[in-house]
Parts: C-alpha cells; structure tokens; sequence
C-alpha cells in the first residue's frame, strides 16, 4: 500500500482494475494456432494522495486505461509468452510509464485450455477446457525489485485407499473413530515464489515458467498418490501436504518458498438402516455420500531458510 501521514493520519491506498479478461491467439505459418485466456488484476500503488485528500485527480492513472492498456500489451506479445512474461510486461509498463506509480501488482489466472487430439492427433486449433488453473502474481517496483510467484488452482485429487488417520486427541467431543483405511480427497491450492529478484535475472528460455507449472504440477501429483501399482500411504493430510511441497523444494532450486492449502473432502460411509432392516447398507469400504461441506480445512508454508553468508 502506497503510504501516507496526514493530520496524525496514517492512510493507504491502491487502485486499479480487477477481472479484466482477455483472450489471445498466436497463429504460426505452419497453421498451429496457440491459444490462452487470462483474467487480469492490476493493483498500482501511486502517489495519487491529492485524489483523496483535496478532490484533485491529476496523478490519478484512470482504472479505464489500466484495462485498455492490458488489451494493447495483449496485442504487442507477437509471439506466444507465458502468463508470468504477461504479468511481468504489464507491470514492467505501469511503473515505467507512469511517474506517480511506485510499485505495480498483476495478478492473473489463466484458464486451463488444452489442445484437443482427434484420431490420436493433436488438433491444430481445436481446444476444450481442462480442470485446475495456473495462477501467478508479480510484484514490481520503479526500482527494479522483482516478486514473481505462481500457483496452481482447484486441482482436484482422489484416492480410494491408501489413506488413514489415527492417534490423534480423544476427549468427550470425540466421536470420529481411528482408521487405515479411507478415501482422500482434496482440492489443492498452491502458490510458490520464485527466487528472482529482477528481470535481468529471469531465464531466457522461453515459455520457461509454462515448462516450471507443469512440473511442480507433476511433482505434487507424483508425491500424493505414489506409485501406480502400490501407492503410497497417507497417515494424514497434514503429512501428505508436507510431502509435497518438500517435494517442490527438493527438485526446484528456483523456488524458495511453497504454501498450500489443501481442503480434507469427506467421502462419508454409508449406512443404511430400519428397526425392520438393520442391515440394508452396511459400509464395508464401498458405498459413500461424497460432501462439500464441511471440509477440514489445512494449509501450510514451507520456505528455505536464508542462508546468513
Ligand atoms: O488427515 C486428517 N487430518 C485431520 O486433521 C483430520 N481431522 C479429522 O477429523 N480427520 C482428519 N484427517
């Protein structure tokens, strides 16, 4: 928040433009097209005080411009970037172009469309929407400091076995019974950060962060369920999710810190029963009332510890 003291007052402000949606398609001579959707949010942190404080709106970078300026750098990206590269452009441009902005935060989500394949080959401009998003916040300042983190959204993870959770507290509100065997099911949500500073410091290589999202992606998957044959046991969700983003840290040396949030989704054990019929369902592992709510809720951050030297 772009801070202020006035009249003993402390004040903060930000403006900008939220759910600005754009879509935009690179098509190549050989006739493959690429295509990605972005919902954008700028946040510009700008010494526009005077707006507040004395109905004077000089210094104010108007929220309608913000938008046409996301379709115009939508425009210049001739070539196809990643939503970190466009995240990183826009707030390259808010910074630089305007005097009054100190620092710019983008922040968008990418929807998930994928290629299509027909008869086993990859369509040229056919796509259908997939599942989890890739999310991705940049932090920039006039001075070239350089946040960029990236996320993933609402992916979806079940297993039917290999899941239980014991010894945890029983007092006299306690009625969940110990098991080592259960579903699991979760929705995982997870922002990482990267440890670049600047933009000269970024990787070259293009489509690059495309490339990191799709193997934190794998390395959370790969971690959850374990091998295809025998899985791998889960004692709770807490222990799972602590796996898997040590898992991100292990294989990423880019990465510095990961949080997660990952909802416990109960599938419930069905049991059916009347004074006449005590038995019409009884649970045995197989039938259940999936649920939405409630759901336990967990999350954690795991980051590297700096190193002092
Ligand atoms: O993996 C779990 N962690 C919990 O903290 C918890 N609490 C609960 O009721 N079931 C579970 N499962």
């Amino acid at each position: 928040m772009a801070e202020t003291i006035n009249g003993g007052l402390k004040f903060e402000q930000r403006h900008g433009k939220s759910r600005v949606r754009v879509g935009r398609v690179w098509k190549l001579p050989n006739g493959s097209h690429f295509f990605a959707e972005w919902k954008v949010n700028v946040s510009l942190l700008s010494d526009c005080v005077a707006s507040y404080l004395h109905q004077d709106n000089s210094d104010i970078v108007a929220t309608d411009t913000i938008k046409n300026t996301v379709y115009v750098k939508a425009k210049e990206c001739s070539e196809q970037v990643t939503v970190e590269d466009f995240a990183i452009k826009l707030a390259q441009h808010f910074t630089s172009f305007y005097q009054q902005v100190t620092t710019a935060i983008v922040n968008i989500v990418e929807k998930p469309w994928e290629r299509v394949s027909v008869n086993g080959q990859p369509h040229k401009h056919g796509f259908k929407l997939g599942s989890e998003k890739h999310t991705t916040e940049v932090i920039f300042s006039k001075l070239g400091t350089l946040q960029v983190n990236s996320g993933i959204e609402g992916l979806a993870l079940l297993k039917t076995t290999q899941s239980g959770f014991e010894g945890f507290i029983r007092d006299k509100y306690t009625i969940l019974p110990e098991t080592r065997e259960r579903m699991l099911a979760t929705e995982v949500t997870i922002s990482w950060k990267y440890n670049y500073n600047s933009v000269s410091s970024l990787p070259v290589k293009p489509l690059y962060f495309s490339e990191r999202y799709m193997d934190v992606k794998k390395a959370l998957v790969d971690t959850f369920f374990g091998s295809p044959n025998e899985g791998v046991y889960s004692p709770s969700v807490q222990r799972t999710l602590y796996l898997m983003g040590k898992a991100v840290l292990g294989r990423f040396p880019d990465i510095s810190s990961v949080h997660l949030k990952m909802p416990n989704i109960h599938f419930l054990p069905v049991n059916l029963s009347s004074k006449d019929n005590p038995e019409i369902v009884k649970f045995a592992d197989d039938v259940y009332l999936p649920t939405d709510e409630p759901h336990g809720s967990i999350e954690a951050r795991l980051s590297r510890v700096q190193s002092k030297m």
